[in-house]
């Protein structure tokens, strides 16, 4: 499959890789980013961890740490509905979350989290026993995984021409309380006369109803035979998606590059100069995929009390939409997002 969207190279000259950056943001909201430092080793770890997460937990075990209103835990197959004029999703995803970047605590409970308390509940935010026997590597995935955004959101603000060269990564602390979330996915493999009746509530080709994302920035793996990520880079046609393709790193011994793409909120920030492109998960009838869909993704927040303001840049006033951003906090806008994808 040939590759419509750009790859661009974080680890090469910032003259190089911002107004490749810059373009992909504003044309696409969607790239490739190579260059970060994931090896093929690890990432294929992480996807093993979530294959024995998935394949292995009884059901009943899963279901004891449901997905909380704090959008910590297990979510289920009838669960989300992302796209609400659309069946539910069939897929299935255990989500981290409540971490702090720095030291690598993540789960945390509420009031320890908050700073109301000094003492962390380990109770409140139960971790899968199989998640906390690899915890080395799903915290180090995490720190890097909120290192890297950093990085992208530093050339990003350098791209945009923001005076202040700190204006994304200080509203991205890795020690401030955000909505950030580490997630893994699994959409089963499974044939319309798969389903039972039971099932047919199911769509069994759009797996991730056509959404865009609620936080600043997405950060995806996926693994090669395992597409299914599609893009609506025109927003006038319902008709028009664009696939995303699997490539390879250029870097001998990487992971392949990570998918990014822009949420809503960084396009509030900009005004619409940086797309939040609707994409969502198909598994086309008669494609000859032969196993399940998995992907790792690294939804980015700012600090929950981070408001949507546009920034103060030539290029915004000039090209953005003049529209004023929700008078929210970050933290209630995703609050507001959550509650329409899960009906809570
Ligand atoms: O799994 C994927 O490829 C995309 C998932 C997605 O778009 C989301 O969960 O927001
Ligand atoms: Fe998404």
């Amino acid at each position: 499959m040939s590759n419509p969207l750009q790859v661009i190279d974080i680890s090469a000259p910032q003259e190089e890789t911002v107004p490749a950056l810059l373009k992909a943001a504003t044309e696409q909201g969607f790239l490739f980013v190579d260059g970060h430092d994931f090896t093929q080793e690890e990432v294929d770890q992480l996807f093993e961890l979530s294959k024995q997460f998935f394949t292995t937990t009884e059901h009943a075990e899963k279901k004891k740490y449901a997905i909380k209103s704090n959008n910590i835990g297990y979510t289920d197959f009838s669960n989300e509905q992302l796209d609400p004029r659309k069946a539910r999703d069939f897929k299935e995803g255990y989500n981290f979350g409540h971490a702090n970047f720095k030291t690598g605590e993540y789960n945390l409970s509420e009031d320890y989290y908050y700073k109301r308390s000094d003492k962390n509940d380990p109770t409140e935010n139960p971790v899968p026993a199989l998640f906390k026997a690899n915890e080395p590597l799903t915290v180090s995935t995490m720190q890097k995984l909120h290192r890297t955004a950093i990085e992208i959101l530093r050339l990003i603000t350098i791209a945009l021409g923001i005076e202040d060269e700190e204006f994304f990564t200080d509203k991205h602390n890795p020690q401030d309380a955000s909505g950030s979330v580490f997630r893994m996915l699994r959409y089963p493999l499974i044939r319309d006369d798969d389903l039972t009746s039971e099932g047919k509530q199911y769509n069994p080709t759009i797996r991730a109803g056509a959404h865009t994302d609620y936080g600043a920035l997405t950060l995806l793996f996926q693994r090669e035979g395992q597409q299914g990520l599609e893009l609506n880079i025109d927003k006038d046609s319902d008709e028009n998606w664009t696939k995303v393709p699997f490539v390879a790193s250029k870097h001998s011994g990487k992971a392949p590059p990570l998918v990014v793409n822009f949420g809503d909120l960084l396009s509030y920030w900009t005004n619409g100069v940086l797309k939040s492109t609707i994409h969502r998960v198909k598994f086309s009838p008669g494609e000859t995929r032969t196993s399940d869909r998995y992907s790792i993704v690294f939804f980015v927040h700012p600090s929950n009390s981070t408001t949507l303001d546009p920034v103060q840049s030539d290029l915004v006033k000039k090209a953005g939409n003049g529209q004023t951003p929700p008078a929210i906090t970050a933290i209630n806008h995703l609050k507001q997002r959550l509650a329409d994808t899960y009906s809570w």
